[in-house]
């Protein structure tokens, strides 16, 4: 995904740098002669003060709040981002006094003076080839605003020159940050910053060219000296990349709190630095040199339409970054939802697909089937995860296979066969660790209208996936003894701790269960209970509670509600067996779906394994691997897609009509497949 946001930010910065540039030779001269140039440049100021607002408010603030979590620091850093603009702002004016962000520079001077301006050191100084200098002398002669301007043209220097290069330089180098980060959220995030960017870029520019003639800067230099400023634009892309890269999981398509540290914390603070930045622009820069402008000409018999020029043009930037807005929803039909919004426009998400063994492949073609009937905009990249000897010789899934799944950073797997008591290690294992996925969650709750021994069943288990009796550490130690080790670290347990406290606080759940074997296993599942322990000290807000892992089974057998309002977290093994015992409330494991989740990406799958014994006869129940699929679709924004194919699967199960075998009914996969696709 980098690579995509690389080459939209690019393109942007290259086409925010270069239509400035050909305005100034192309446009320009015209535009300096036209007696309508005022009116031109306060629109165009207008229409920047209008996009910078609307991308503040419609994008960047719905962002930066979409996530409950840092909601205090977030607030602080937008106000960072104002008040960094303006000592900076005022550091320049220091040095140079009036030069600061300046954008028409037609501050303390009439009506966009900005050609007077740029002849002043000009005259008998350098000789400049382009008739815009012509018409700017012309200019300064005839208005009454000459006077300012020459005042003012004893503090025009060349040092004016390096000062305007610099504050372009950093301010390039900002917008290239932002640019970047805005498109690592999403494209229309990307593209309305983007738009932003340009619009006040076009004035900004205009008026340094200007100030840059003034200093004698001959026009080549000036463009030379814009392209090598431009370029600190892409250095603020490469750190924002860098910082993508570093922190994990930015880029287009996924912003869950779930995905790492860059989507749930690193993101919103730039975006809160950006919309502090736009707002003082906008409000502290452009608006004020606006109101200034408007006063001076309707004084001076400009054209009374100037103040409704402003606020049309204000209107037309505001209400166009809107329209980015809702040009979003509608193209999925999302509800209005900051972080569905996220992903919803022009891309078609990569998703790496495991078909698996036994019933694996038959349940992944029915997914497939049922993606295509809902129009879900993904594409499915086909891994194929069989054995392979390894370079030390072991048996393992292909390096190149897990590249593939870590490229995509999303997944979905049907079950891999695992040798019992002998032979390779399991490769659902294998592709857990190696993709770092910690976190399995497993939900499990009652199908409506198809009715067991337990009603209103909802229950939450996350299970630590990457250690515990699972790390695959085992030896014989004499003959007829073996050995087998439960690894319990602090940081996994940390981790997992600090998931589940996420989990309860994203989903609303107000407690926390830790289930543990700590009267016996002192030492590992004791490390494992205290973590969670001190874990529960950074989320106040939820309520912890331990309970050792047989009562918990006894407890959940005699009453699953007991459990209904709270997530339960627990060791490899524990999970995994817990949530079979789920599985058995509503009605078996071809109903049950998981998600396992790490930093650099998610891979969704059933609980169940291969079902060799109805593998091959379109007997499988695919409920369990379609649930997981919309939990992925969750994961990935696209709640509309998963909300429609789980209500179209409920439906088929609650008609009754078109059940597979382990629900009691007589459908094949196939039926049961076409039945969903009927429903949607
Ligand atoms: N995550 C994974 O990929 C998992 C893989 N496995 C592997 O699966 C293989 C078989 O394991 P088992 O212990 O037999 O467990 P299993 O989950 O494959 O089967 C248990 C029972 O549930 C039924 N069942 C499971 N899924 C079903 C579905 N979708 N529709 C209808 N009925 C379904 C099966 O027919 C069987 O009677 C083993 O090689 C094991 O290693 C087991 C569990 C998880
Ligand atoms: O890998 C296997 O064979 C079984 C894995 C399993 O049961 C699980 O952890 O979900």
């Amino acid at each position: 995904m980098s690579l995509t946001v690389l080459f939209y930010s690019a393109a942007a910065v290259t086409l925010t740098s270069a239509v400035p540039l050909f305005i100034f030779f192309v446009l320009g001269p015209l535009l300096f002669k036209s007696p309508h140039q005022p009116t031109i440049l306060t629109g165009l100021v207008s229409l920047a003060v209008g996009s910078l607002l609307g991308d503040v408010f419609f994008h960047l603030i719905p962002e930066i709040f979409a996530l409950r979590e840092n909601y205090l620091r977030n607030c602080t850093l937008m106000m960072m981002g104002v008040f960094v603009f303006f000592v900076g702002e005022r550091v320049l004016q220091h040095y140079h006094q009036g030069h600061g962000h300046g954008h028409m520079e037609f501050r303390n001077q009439s009506n966009f003076s900005m050609i007077s301006d740029a002849t002043r050191d000009v005259e008998g100084e350098e000789e400049v080839e382009l008739d815009i200098l012509t018409t700017q002398i012309e200019t300064k002669s005839a208005t009454p605003a000459t006077i300012d301007v020459e005042r003012s043209l004893e503090v025009t220097t060349k040092p004016v020159g390096l000062l305007v290069l610099t504050s372009d330089f950093i301010h390039n180098f900002v917008d290239g940050i932002a640019i970047g980060v805005s498109f690592a959220t999403s494209f229309p995030v990307g593209l309305s910053t983007a738009a932003a960017v340009f619009l006040h870029e076009i004035p900004h520019e205009l008026g340094d060219f200007a100030i840059l003639l003034a200093a004698g800067y001959s026009p080549m230099t000036i463009v030379i000296c814009n392209i090598l400023t431009t370029l600190s634009s892409f250095l603020g892309i490469v750190v924002a990349l860098f910082l993508i890269v570093l922190y994990g999981n930015g880029g287009l398509a996924q912003s869950d709190p779930d995905l790492g540290p860059f989507s749930a914390s690193l993101k919103p603070a730039i975006l809160a630095l950006t919309a502090g930045n736009f707002l003082y622009i906008a409000l502290a820069d452009l608006v004020p040199e606006l109101l200034q402008s408007s006063h001076k000409t309707d004084g001076e018999g400009g054209s009374r339409w100037l103040p409704w020029i402003q606020y049309s043009a204000f209107l037309v930037g505001g209400t166009s970054m809107l329209l980015i807005k809702i040009l979003c929803y509608l193209d999925g039909l999302h509800p209005p939802k900051s972080t569905e919004y996220d992903r919803c426009v022009f891309l078609i998400h990569e998703v790496s697909l495991i078909p698996g063994d036994g019933i694996g492949p038959e349940i992944s073609r029915a997914v497939q089937r049922i993606f295509e009937c809902a129009k879900v905009p993904i594409e499915w990249e086909e891994v194929n995860v069989t054995p392979v000897k390894l370079v030390d010789g072991r048996i393992g899934i292909s390096p190149d296979a897990i590249e593939v799944i870590r490229r995509n950073k999303i997944g979905l797997k049907g079950p891999l066969e695992t040798p019992v008591g002998k032979g390779h290690v399991s490769l659902n294992l294998t592709l857990r660790k190696a993709l770092h996925l910690y976190a399995n969650v497993r939900p499990c709750q009652s199908v409506q209208g198809f009715k067991t021994a337990y009603d209103n069943v909802d229950l939450m288990v996350i299970r630590e996936n990457t250690e515990g009796e699972y790390s695959g550490i085992e030896h014989e130690v004499m003959d007829g003894v073996m050995q087998s080790i439960k690894l319990i670290t602090k940081t996994a347990s940390e981790r997992i701790a600090d998931f589940a406290f996420r989990y309860a606080v994203k989903v609303g759940r107000p407690n926390v269960t830790v289930v543990h074997k700590a009267t016996i296993m002192k030492a590992s599942d004791g490390l494992f209970l205290n973590t969670v322990k001190a874990a529960a000290m950074r989320y106040p807000e939820v309520k912890l509670t331990d309970i050792s892992l047989d009562r918990a089974c006894l407890q959940m057998v005699q009453d699953p509600s007991l459990f209904a309002k709270t997530v339960m977290v627990m060791p490899n093994l524990y999970g995994d067996i817990v949530s079979d015992l789920c599985a058995g409330f509503i009605g078996g494991l071809g109903l049950t779906p998981s998600g396992n989740i790490g930093e650099e990406g998610a891979v969704f799958e059933s609980v169940h394994g291969t079902a060799p014994d109805i593998a091959g006869k379109d007997m499988a129940n695919p409920t369990a691997l379609l649930l997981s699929a919309c939990m992925m679709l969750r994961h990935m924004g696209l709640d509309s897609y998963a909300d429609a194919i789980r209500k179209a699967v409920l439906k088929t199960i609650a008609d009754g009509t078109a059940r597979t075998r382990d629900l009691g009914g007589n459908a094949s996969t196939t039926l049961f497949t076409r039945a969903v696709c009927d429903n949607l």
